[in-house]
């Protein structure tokens, strides 16, 4: 497994607004999508693509195309849907599947309650997106669930890791087709497996109710 950090002072910055507890919701959304833009950017940067004559108004000239098969992205909802826009505003042509998979906060347990994916994903390049990587289970099962599908590179895009994730990523999958890209590695989980400092439930943060 692969793991790329991004270090880039408007990620920081835009993190630093995204963690503070009054940034209210609505700026909340608008930030992860201009975050993911800027983690996309550097995730797709592997994104198989293929030489194409092009004609401008004075010549000829091989400039580069989106292969075939076009890139699947794959937003895991709640919190990975709010992280679609900025990711298809990058690449408008990629197809879009869904996992829908949420954490018993109590057991940690991880259920899948939802997929509307293609059946057969043999040798598809794959972007998943979901903001937090806390105990990793769930990005362990959505990264199985890809490759039983037949999925060949699986990248995720996510906001924040807790060191404790990653390495369960690594342990659990030891797959060198996956690759993990992120605006920040955190210090460590709570008692409650929430990223510390983190920016509390992303999910909430996008589409609840908070204070
Ligand atoms: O690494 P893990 O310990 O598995 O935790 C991370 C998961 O928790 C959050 O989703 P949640 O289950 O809260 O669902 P939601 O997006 O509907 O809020 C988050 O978006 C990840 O999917
Ligand atoms: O810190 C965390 C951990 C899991 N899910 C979240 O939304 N936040
Ligand atoms: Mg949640």
């Amino acid at each position: 497994m692969r793991v790329t950090v991004l270090d880039h002072p408007l990620v920081a910055h835009k993190l630093t607004v995204l963690r503070d507890r009054k940034t209210p919701s609505p700026v909340f959304r608008q930030l992860v999508e201009e975050l993911v833009t800027l983690i996309a950017y550097e995730a797709t940067r592997e994104v198989r693509v293929e030489p194409v004559e092009v004609t401008t108004p004075v010549a000829t000239a091989t400039g580069t195309a989106l292969s075939t098969p076009r890139p699947l992205v794959v937003p895991i909802l709640r919190a990975g849907l709010g992280m679609l826009e900025g990711m298809t505003r990058l690449v408008p042509t990629a197809e879009v599947g869904f996992l829908g998979m949420a954490r018993n906060e109590e057991t940690l347990d991880i259920v899948t309650y939802a997929e509307r994916l293609p059946e057969d994903l043999t040798g598809r390049q794959v972007y998943v997106l979901d903001p937090m990587l806390a105990t990793g289970g769930t990005l362990v099962e959505a990264i199985k669930f890809l490759r039983t599908r037949g999925a060949a590179e699986v990248t995720c895009l996510c906001l924040l890791a807790a060191p404790e994730g990653l390495e369960a990523l690594e342990a659990k999958l030891d797959d060198d087709d996956v690759h993990v890209v992120l605006a920040a590695v955190d210090e460590k989980l709570d008692e409650k497996a929430y990223i510390i400092p983190g920016l509390g439930d992303a999910g909430d943060r996008l589409y609840g109710v908070v204070d």
